[in-house]
């Protein structure tokens, strides 16, 4: 049976607040087998981007958290790493997919520039013009005809959707087996939005990158994904193979977020009204997704 990408067992959080420490994940376990796309859905404040700042190593860092449980990530125990080991993991091993490309690209240099830096890091005596190379051979593969006019811009200069897709090439520039990505393309259009999602599907499945897609909706993840964990305040509460959850769903929760899914997609982002007692149902694990490392 071969290693998870990313393993993660018993997790919990803690923030500090005025009245003493507040639990926001309650014991979530996960893992990710190589090149498998996997779905993290919930409700806005569920934990699923407080989960994904975790395992990029970020939440560590922060004074106000309290973290207990164990991430591991390509065999290394988050535990035993350093913060620096932590920090040379981020955007070579594992990088990350934001909703809004402006977020994460620097409006005052051109493109080429960032590439340059994203490059250095995985490899770091790589030159201008090789770096170039490679950002053009990249652009390329995510659909983009005139990388070099692409490369030679600035970010103002592009349209949402192109910057949603330099973002893409950024994150995979050094070959990451992890993608974290965290509802991309929803700050642009429904349009751009899917052809995202079809191109990181596309890549994932060339470079057979691993993908933590992370989603308020369950319509767009149904498309997507190849498994998928259902969170509840902070519990994961159903999880199974997309096909399975999706013709069988089976805990009160998910039902809930099923009907509440946009009869038009990308017709805002589903709330569920009324919590009910039923959602603290327990956990429920669809056949054959109890095993890390087990067939995907
Ligand atoms: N720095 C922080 N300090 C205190 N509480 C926080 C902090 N960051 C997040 N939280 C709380 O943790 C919970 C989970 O937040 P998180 O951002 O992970 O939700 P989410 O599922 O990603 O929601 P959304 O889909 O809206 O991004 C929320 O109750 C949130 O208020």
């Amino acid at each position: 049976m071969s290693e998870p990408t990313l393993l993660v067992r018993d997790l919990h959080l803690f923030f500090k607040g005025y009245s003493g420490l507040v639990e926001v994940l309650h014991g979530i376990s996960l893992h990710i087998n190589r090149g498998e796309r996997v779905a993290l859905v919930g409700e806005s404040g569920s934990g699923k981007s407080v989960t994904a700042r975790i395992i990029l190593g970020l939440l560590q860092m922060t004074s106000t958290a309290r973290i207990r449980g164990q991430v591991v990530f390509e065999g290394l125990d988050f535990a035993t790493l350093s913060p620096s080991q932590h920090r040379s993991l981020r955007g070579t091993r594992m990088s990350m997919v934001f909703q809004d490309p402006t977020s994460s690209l620097n409006p005052v240099y051109p493109i080429s520039e960032q590439f340059h830096e994203v490059l250095k890091r995985g490899m770091p005596g790589i030159t201008r013009a090789d770096a170039d190379r490679r950002a053009a051979g990249l652009l390329s593969d995510c659909s983009i005809a005139d990388p070099e006019r692409v490369l030679a811009s600035y970010t103002f200069q592009l349209s949402g959707g192109m910057n949603q897709r330099v973002m893409i090439a950024m994150a995979l520039a050094n070959e990451p087996s992890l993608l974290i990505a965290d509802e991309p393309g929803t700050a642009l259009d429904v349009t751009v939005q899917a052809q995202t999602l079809r191109l990181m599907r596309e890549l994932s499945v060339q470079h057979n990158t691993a993908v933590l897609f992370i989603s308020h909706n369950l319509g767009v993840v149904r498309e997507f994904a190849d498994r998928v964990y259902v969170i509840y305040k902070g519990r994961i509460v159903e999880h199974g193979r997309t096909a399975d959850l999706f013709d069988d769903p089976r805990h009160p929760y998910t039902r809930a977020l099923m009907r509440a899914i946009p009869r038009i997609t990308g017709g805002g982002i589903p709330q569920i009204e009324d919590a009910s007692e039923s959602y603290l149902a327990p956990l429920v694990v669809h056949e054959g997704c109890g095993e890390p490392g087990g067939p995907a």
